[in-house]
């Protein structure tokens, strides 16, 4: 079965979870799914640079694998003392990121105006889920940054992204590089997202997409990439190649979480640190989709 069906029934029955469980069990979930399939999605990037550099000498790749740590590093120091400049990179960075998973099996990313179709579909999504969930939103950017962004950017940032995206997937349809169908799909989609984003509280509405939209069907685009086949056997190595830096995320945001002593920064560091992982892993799956087409 293909696997966009799957996410679509886990879709409905996340959105039945949404109006059954109350608060903290949609947080204990969402938190939960987070640290397992979010992190492993991220915890293979060592892997995917030694194949996208497998042509090349171990030079290239020792420079590779350390401009990846620096990356990560200079993220870490960005979010710690320039917050605001730090967010507003993360978040064009994960918007583009999701849109480019997003758009991988359908168009390619190496022409210009595919990838600002990903960016605006990215912000799109990540600006919907905003304004529905603003107040929430707001809170989380404010421990970030001390700063309260008005409820109305959310809604001009998601207006004209979502127009723009639209736009752009009609020409592509115009052209006959996408059928009209997967443009309706598509706005569909969007308007289910938009219901389980307004139904479930924020945490959970963002771990829904993260999880079922992005980290589940990277996870097979990696297997596949890395191993030539979405097996249970490819599924077996790829956890036991990301096991040792999934280990150390996870050690890493348990250690902040005792080390900090107020309970209510907790999200607002977790949101920091998987925002200094994205910039250097988007980057890895962007030469991969580069390097599959
Ligand atoms: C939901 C949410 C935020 C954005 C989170 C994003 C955009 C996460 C992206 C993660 C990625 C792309 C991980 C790696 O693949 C903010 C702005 C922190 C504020 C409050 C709630």
């Amino acid at each position: 079965m293909k696997y966009e069906r799957v996410a679509i029934v886990t879709t409905f029955f996340s959105l039945w979870l949404s109006v059954s469980f109350i608060h903290p069990s949609q947080e204990f979930i969402a938190l939960f799914l987070i640290f397992s399939f979010g992190i492993l999605h991220g915890s293979n990037d060592l892997s995917l640079i030694a194949k996208v550099n497998t042509a090349s000498r171990p030079k290239h790749l020792a420079i590779f694998i350390s401009s990846y740590v620096v990356t990560v590093l200079v993220a870490s120091l960005l979010f710690y003392f320039i917050p605001v400049v730090a967010l507003v990179f993360f978040i064009f960075f994960s918007a583009f990121h999701f849109g480019e998973q997003h758009w991988s099996a359908s168009l390619n990313n190496t022409s210009r105006l595919n990838r600002f179709l990903f960016l605006n579909y990215g912000l799109a999504l990540v600006f919907m889920l905003f304004y529905l969930n603003s107040e929430a939103t707001q809170a989380v950017v404010f421990s970030l940054t001390k700063l309260t962004v008005p409820k109305q950017w959310f809604l001009w940032i998601f207006i004209v992204s979502s127009s723009l995206w639209v736009l752009q997937v009609l020409l592509l349809a115009y052209r006959k590089c996408i059928l009209l169908q997967q443009l309706f799909f598509e706005i569909f989609m969007f308007l289910i997202f938009a219901i389980v984003f307004k139904t479930a509280t924020l945490i959970w509405a963002f771990g829904i997409y993260f999880i079922f939209w992005h980290s589940i069907p990277s996870i097979l685009e990696q297997q596949s990439f890395l191993y030539g086949e979405v097996s249970l056997r490819t599924f077996i190595i790829y956890l036991k190649s990301s096991f040792f830096i999934w280990l150390v995320s996870i050690i890493s945001i348990i250690l902040l979480f005792f080390w900090l002593e107020d309970d209510a920064i907790f999200l607002p560091v977790l949101f920091a640190f998987l925002g200094a992982i994205t910039f250097a892993h988007s980057f890895t799956i962007s030469q991969m989709f580069r390097l599959k087409k």
